[in-house]
């Protein structure tokens, strides 16, 4: 159990929704896995685990937010996952005072693993810490517990870096990884981490979900 945080399930949690899903070519927060959009897969699944209602990052004129709070980005521009990221400790800033870290949770990745949370929270040992997941040895940032306290740093970061690599904002904090395994499944090993950027993709999450219902 974490040394830090008590109760990993009052962690706020948000959900990034804030990008163009170009590779797509439609949004795909309404993308339909088996019948269900990836939205409500994410939020039902999150909602099982966590108490506080989720918060949806995603842009002004999103269509539907199926009663979720929705917090825009600040900055204009599409600057990538970290600009949901900063929404979500801003927000986090003033409705949680007391919370020292929120979790963010990519729209597009059904397949994440339950105990995200717990484990991540298990590793954090301060009230400055990043934790980032990681699969097959590659790290998975938008799957993190971001320090409330790296608000004013990532905002003056995103402001001023050129590229707005996640890799050089991580190299400026103290960050723990954690290795998730791989799901054994009928087809196969899944990645948890596995996320659809694609029709393709959306197609091959369609085979994994069978292959894990005919394991229960
Ligand atoms: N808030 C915010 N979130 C973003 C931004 N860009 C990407 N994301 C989110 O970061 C996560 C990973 O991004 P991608 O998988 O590349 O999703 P995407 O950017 O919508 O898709 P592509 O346009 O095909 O790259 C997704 O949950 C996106 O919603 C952004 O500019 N702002
Ligand atoms: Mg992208």
């Amino acid at each position: 159990m974490s040394d830090f945080i008590a109760n990993p399930e009052d962690i706020p949690v948000v959900v990034l929704a804030g990008g163009r899903s170009s590779r797509m070519g439609a949004n795909k927060a309404f993308a339909l896995l088996a019948g269900e959009s990836l939205l409500a897969r994410i939020s039902s699944k999150i909602e099982q685990l966590q108490r506080k209602p989720i918060v949806l990052n995603a842009d002004v004129d999103w269509p539907d937010a199926m009663g979720m709070q929705l917090i825009p980005d600040r900055i204009p521009g599409k600057l990538g996952p970290l600009a949901g990221v900063l929404a979500a400790l801003q927000d986090a800033q003033l409705r949680y005072p007391e919370a020292s870290h929120v979790a963010t949770i990519p729209v597009d990745s059904p397949f994440f693993p339950p105990d995200l949370i717990v484990r991540l929270a298990d590793v954090i040992h301060g009230s400055d810490e990043i934790a980032i997941a990681a699969s097959l040895g590659q790290d998975h940032p938008v799957f993190g517990l971001w320090p409330i306290s790296a608000a004013a740093d990532l905002e003056q970061w995103i402001a001023s870096d050129e590229k707005r690599r996640v890799r050089d904002f991580l190299a400026r904090h103290k960050v723990r990884r954690v290795e998730f395994p791989a799901i054994e499944t009928a087809i196969g090993p899944l990645d948890p981490f596995f996320n659809i950027n694609t029709p393709a993709d959306l197609a091959e999450a369609e085979a994994w979900l069978a292959a894990l219902e005919n394991m229960s």
